[in-house]
């Protein structure tokens, strides 16, 4: 199933900067290797925000929750969840 999920990140102004540097690696290291499973297709900077647009393939909502509570960042990340459906003039689909 794919989904496509907005993730805007509001970390505090006052975080200790060593721990935003070690959260920070920590979330780019979780999302790679997701990335590099598959599982996670894209990743994009919304232009002028501090949030990204991602697509996740998955097996199912479930995979997918358990991947976004997991993310380093979740703590301080609004999320949004879009499903996606084929669209009948796509012109890839068969
Ligand atoms: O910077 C972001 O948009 C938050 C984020 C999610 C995965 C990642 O590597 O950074």
């Amino acid at each position: 199933m794919l989904f496509s999920v907005t993730m805007r990140v509001d970390l505090p102004t006052d975080m200790d900067p060593g721990a935003k540097r070690e959260l920070l690696q920590r979330e780019r290291e979780y999302s790679q290797e997701l990335q590099r499973g598959g599982e996670w297709v894209h990743i994009w900077r919304v232009v002028g925000s501090y949030a990204n647009i991602s697509v996740f393939d998955v097996a199912d909502g479930d995979r997918l929750h358990g991947i976004l509570w997991n993310l380093p960042l979740f703590p301080y990340m609004t999320v949004e969840v879009t499903p996606l459906a084929a669209h009948p003039s796509d012109i890839r689909a068969g």
